[in-house]
């Protein structure tokens, strides 16, 4: 097996006297589409927040490629190749779409090719009809799809999503999951997701989190079906 993408070794974050993450040993290869799951207070956004710096952890470390990232500001993250979509929204609503694309792709390619970049963002995200619309005035989903072009252009070598089809209508889901997939061809990606319909067709291998543990991981079918999962989804004690 060749060295993962991103890796966390006894991660683990306290507020207080509360453990939301409670020694974490992850690991995604390259290429890999990893969904978090697990029901509410499991601490997945506290991992994801380990993961993009906007958490410092209180021990154990986030690795990039070798590199120890954990506690690094987010830009300088996303600086190493990893693009970022937090639940907190991080468009401009006066400017355009294209506007706002092109900014996170000038961030990492200043001139020209940032132009080439925002187009093929806006094309693969399939927003390029709206490019011109300004961004204040677009609906949730598409504003969620104008975060994800703007995570895409600047061709990043890891994709970390946070909750991406929320708010999503059906049509705008189907299209973000038709996204990930073909997001996936190039990119490893993690993301943490509620809609257990959307990882129903999204996901292949999936990790769930408990009590701030990684309590299994595995093939979606196997973890779909899988009689402990169940239990944490319905409040019943883990075996
Ligand atoms: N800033 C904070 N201060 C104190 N406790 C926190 C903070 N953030 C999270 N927690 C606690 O850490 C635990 C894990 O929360 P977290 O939000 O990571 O879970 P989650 O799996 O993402 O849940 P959800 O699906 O509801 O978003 C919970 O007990 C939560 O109350």
């Amino acid at each position: 097996m060749t060295a993962p993408i991103l890796q966390t070794r006894g991660l683990t974050m306290r507020f207080g006297g509360v453990i939301a993450v409670n020694g974490v040993d992850f690991s995604l290869q390259e290429a890999e589409l990893r969904c978090l799951i697990g029901p509410n207070g499991a601490g997945k956004s506290t991992f994801f927040k380990c993961l993009t710096g906007q958490l410092r952890p209180s021990h154990g470390d986030v690795l990039f490629r070798g590199h120890s990232i954990a506690g690094s500001q987010s830009h300088a993250i996303a600086r190493h190749g990893v693009g970022i979509k937090t639940q907190v929204p991080s468009v401009f609503d006066g400017l355009s779409v294209r506007e706002n694309v092109w900014l996170a792709a000038a961030r990492v390619n200043p001139g020209r090719l940032a132009d080439t970049m925002t187009d093929a963002a806006l094309q693969r995200v399939g927003i390029g009809a709206i490019a011109g619309r300004m961004v204040g005035q677009l609906a949730h989903g598409q504003r969620q799809l104008v975060e994800l072009a703007m995570v895409v252009a600047p061709e990043p070598d890891l994709i970390l999503l946070d909750e991406p089809a929320a708010g999503m209508t059906d049509d705008e889901v189907d299209r973000l999951v038709d996204l990930i997939k073909e997001l996936n061809k190039r990119h490893a990606l993690v993301v943490v997701e509620h809609d257990m319909q959307f990882i129903r067709r999204v996901a292949r291998t999936v990790t769930v989190f408990h009590q701030g543990a990684i309590l299994v991981e595995g093939d979606v079918a196997d973890i779909l079906v899988d009689a402990r999962v169940r239990d944490v989804y319905l409040g019943r004690q883990a075996a």
